[in-house]
């Protein structure tokens, strides 16, 4: 389907080589320009109001040379929206602030696990958190540091931990976790391979602590464990439905995704453990036309993106 309108709506993008190169794919420019929208690079490293024209500027950038780049441009440039404001990409840069969103909703079945903020590794000794715990850098700002868990068995696993951190209780889930995706007026929630449930009996033989990073985008890379995955039922739409309208007014982002774990003491229970700012949406089935609609809605303000 060609766009219809004459001019094509110009949007600048700033991102990390890395994403550019995971996102700005040749199927994404594509159906975009045939579609009435041009993805055009910025250079960060120069003036955003020398560079364009454009009708809205997608970024995931967080240094402070672009910050004050952005913030230069949106005040000569109100009208033109920004994918995302930086107030509201700061709230998912903390894991506390983060999750923090999700218990201000108090929608029903819904939750997050207990945790709480490590400053210092010592004297650590009357936790409030039972065993396994989940150790996870304070800073979710995109480094292969922020992605570096531990579970941690027993007390012991609790030395030589690297604060800030935060602990979390680990919630046996059924070994899938489900990945909320959210693009303006669209979501979808996939299914992903995650950590196993650890038993009581299996939790007697553990010690110490276990490192690991980015379990979920395992399953990205293909499959779960076996039928058990396959069987594991989806949460109620109406749910995920809930919790991304909550999400999309309380972090005032349209572009962001959560990860979310059935409870497994609890089925009707869910807890969101994650939400991320511009994930990888290329692994998502139909993400171009996704992606571009999504960007035209943007650009006729059929979505506030928040400031602007
Ligand atoms: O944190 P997760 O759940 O692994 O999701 C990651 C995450 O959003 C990651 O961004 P960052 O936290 O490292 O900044 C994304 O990396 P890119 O921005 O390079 O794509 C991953 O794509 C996310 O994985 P997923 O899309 O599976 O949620
Ligand atoms: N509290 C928890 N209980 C059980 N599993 C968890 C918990 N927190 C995280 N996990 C598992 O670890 C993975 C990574 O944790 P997450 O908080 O999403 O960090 P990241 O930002 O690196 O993705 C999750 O996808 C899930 O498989
Ligand atoms: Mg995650
Ligand atoms: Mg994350």
């Amino acid at each position: 389907m060609s766009n219809l309108s004459s001019k094509p709506y110009q949007i600048g993008y700033a991102l990390t080589p890395k994403k550019e190169q995971t996102f700005i794919v040749p199927s994404l420019l594509s159906y975009a320009s045939q579609n009435g929208v041009v993805l055009t690079k910025i250079d960060p490293t120069k003036p955003l109001i020398q560079q364009g024209p454009f009708d809205c500027i997608l970024h995931k950038l967080y240094d402070s040379d672009w910050k004050q780049n952005l913030q230069d441009f949106a005040s000569r440039n109100p009208n033109i929206p920004i994918i995302a404001s930086p107030e509201s990409i700061d709230i998912l840069r903390n894991r506390i602030s983060m999750l923090e969103t999700v218990s201000k909703l108090k929608i029903n079945n819904t939750g997050v696990p207990k945790q709480i903020t490590i400053t210092e590794v010592t004297g650590l000794e009357n936790l409030k958190l039972n065993f396994p715990l989940i150790a996870k850098p304070l800073d979710a700002d995109g480094s292969e540091t922020s992605h570096k868990l531990h579970l941690i068995f027993d007390k012991d696993g609790l030395n030589n931990l690297t604060a800030p951190l935060v602990l979390q209780e680990f919630v046996n889930h059924g070994g899938v976790v489900f990945k909320v995706y959210v693009a303006g007026k669209y979501f979808r929630c996939v299914k992903r391979k995650s950590l196993p449930d650890i038993s009581e009996e299996k939790l007697v033989n553990l010690k110490g602590s276990l490192p690991f990073s980015q379990v979920s985008n395992l399953a990205a890379a293909g499959g779960g464990e076996g039928c058990k995955f396959e069987k594991t039922e989806m949460p109620p739409e109406s749910l995920v439905k809930e919790l991304v309208e909550g999400l999309k007014e309380e972090l005032r982002l349209n572009l962001f995704n959560f990860d979310v774990i059935r409870d497994g003491k609890n089925k009707e229970n869910y807890l969101v453990i994650d939400i991320n700012y511009f994930p990888g949406y290329a692994k998502m089935p139909d993400f171009e036309s996704v992606i571009t609609d999504f960007l035209r809605d943007v650009v006729h303000k059929d979505i506030n993106c928040g400031d602007n």
